[in-house]
């Protein structure tokens, strides 16, 4: 393998906490020394501070449950209050926990029944937090209804009804404008219903320690600047095993992709005879078995185009038993014969995903992590949130992407932007997660209406648009 020359580079991401975690790290701080109260005091002027910025005057009302939530939220009501919002707080009853009974106390105006409370400019809704077990009760649900479309929705730490560990929805829950996330992000809030509902997220820092968090966000890549003396080889050489003759446009669209995603090198291997661009080499089968024992080579990209028959398995025995990392897709994961020495990032959608490993269940993420550590792949579960994990145990998930990549042929795509990453010199983990985001960005640019021809060309706009490191 080539040392690594990346075009980019990617961070680990902001971490992803199911309410255990958070409830461990919180907990971790409070054997340190800081009392659950300050918590809530940090997290309820973080609110302050967010909502000020996001909403700066007008009237609100606050919506406070009987838990921890609620007691954040009787916190936000009285800094509200000094900062000048003219503020009404309407409680589920009296604070069940300590530190919330306190913060109750220090709000010193009047507390409303939920039923018949009025909408303001500002609603906050501090119902029902991480540490929701159940459905919505029906009191609660019914102010939730009440309120919508009468303003604007700051949720404290996550929309009431929303599971903190899925994103699930129970009920109804209120979608949020903003909301004020403590600690970190929960999965709730990038999973499953609640990724809409949330709207922007904001992340308060509260003190908690959250940096061995295992699941994490993508976060965007980072543009290396590029040495001067550059030269083609350095850049990744990426090599395309297409599919058989009439099945040649998945491999040249991931041919294609590869040289867009930053390959100084791309050859396109297979009885085809069309290149997608006169950049691209074309070589036949001979000619790219021989091409495997050239230490130049940087990657393999596998799949798209793919026949299930004696050219293919043999393709892919040979290319998994080399040391040239490779990223296998389509037709190649539906032949996967197992896993050997070669790197390997597989790149399936829900379909191959259970073929290849089984029933999914409720747990993706599980799912995922499982089968990386089976296979000693990083797996990349492609969906509307992708899950991509490492057999080391790290996770990532990206929803950094739009509806419209759900085309024909975006997966082609995807395999030959990691294709390229891969050959650079990323580690699988880092070429899976910068490629999908790459992809997602280009989604999000191409807009409705975009089909896969269309991405590698916008690769040159997604990488414009990034920020360049060191
Ligand atoms: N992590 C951190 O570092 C910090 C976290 N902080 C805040 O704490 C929040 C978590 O607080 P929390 O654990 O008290 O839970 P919360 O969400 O208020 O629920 C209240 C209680 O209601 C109950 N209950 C559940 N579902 C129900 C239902 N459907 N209908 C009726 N009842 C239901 C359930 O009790 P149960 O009856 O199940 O025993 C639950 O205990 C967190 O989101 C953040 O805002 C910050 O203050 C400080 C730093
Ligand atoms: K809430």
């Amino acid at each position: 393998m080539m040392t690594s020359n990346s075009l980019l580079t990617i961070a680990a991401g902001p971490a992803l906490l199911d309410p255990a975690s958070m409830r461990a790290a919180e907990n971790a701080e409070i054997g340190r020394g800081t009392p659950a109260l300050v918590l809530m005091e940090r997290a309820a002027a973080a609110a302050v501070r967010a909502i000020r910025m996001f909403a700066p005057g007008g009237t609100v009302l606050v919506l406070c449950g009987r838990g921890n939530n609620g007691g954040d939220g009787y916190g936000v009501a009285a800094g509200l209050k000094v900062a000048g919002y003219a503020v009404r707080v309407a409680a589920a009853g009296p604070a069940t926990s300590e530190p919330a009974a306190t913060m109750a106390a220090r709000w010193k105006g009047p507390v409303e029944p939920l039923d018949g409370a009025a909408p303001a400019a500002i609603i906050v809704d501090a119902l029902f937090g991480t540490g929701l077990t159940r459905p919505l009760p029906e009191i609660e649900q019914a102010v939730l209804d009440r309120m919508r479309g009468h303003g604007l929705v700051i949720a404290i730490d996550i929309a009431s009804g929303i599971d903190a560990a899925t994103g699930g929805a129970s009920g109804r829950p209120l979608a949020a404008d903003l909301t004020v996330a403590f600690g970190a992000m929960k999965l709730g809030h990038a999973l499953g219903a609640g990724r809409a509902l949330s709207g922007r997220v904001v992340i308060a820092d509260i003190g908690v320690d959250v940096a061995d968090a295992r699941v994490r966000l993508v976060p965007a890549p980072v543009v290396r600047a590029m040495p001067a003396a550059t030269h083609k080889y350095s850049r990744g050489a990426v090599m395309v095993v297409e599919g058989d003759a009439g099945r040649g446009g998945a491999g040249r669209l991931t041919a294609l992709a590869a040289l867009r995603a930053g390959a100084g090198v791309v050859t396109l291997v297979g009885p085809g005879n069309r290149a997608p661009a006169d950049a691209i080499m074309r070589r036949s089968d001979d000619e790219g078995r021989a091409m495997l024992g050239d230490a130049r080579l940087g990657a393999v990209a596998i799949g798209p185009g793919l026949a299930d028959d004696a050219r293919g398995r043999d393709w892919l025995a040979l290319v998994l038993a080399g040391d040239v990392p490779v990223v296998a897709d389509a037709g190649a994961l539906a032949m996967l014969p197992g896993f050997g020495r070669a790197p390997l990032v597989l790149t399936p959608h829900e379909g191959e995903f259970v073929r290849l490993f089984g029933a999914i269940g409720p747990d993706r993420i599980g799912a995922v992590r499982a089968a990386a550590a089976g296979s000693g792949a990083v797996v990349l579960l492609k969906g509307a949130e992708t899950i991509i994990a490492d057999p080391d145990g790290r996770t990532a998930i990206n929803i950094h992407a739009a509806p419209w990549l759900a085309t024909a042929g975006s997966g082609d795509v995807l395999t030959g932007i990691i294709g390229a990453l891969l050959a650079q010199g990323m580690a699988p983990f880092d070429a899976a997660r910068a490629g999908v985001w790459l992809h997602g960005d280009a989604g999000l640019r191409g807009g409705p209406g975009l089909i896969a021809d269309d991405i590698p060309g916008l690769l040159p706009a997604v990488f414009a648009g990034l920020e360049t490191g060191r």
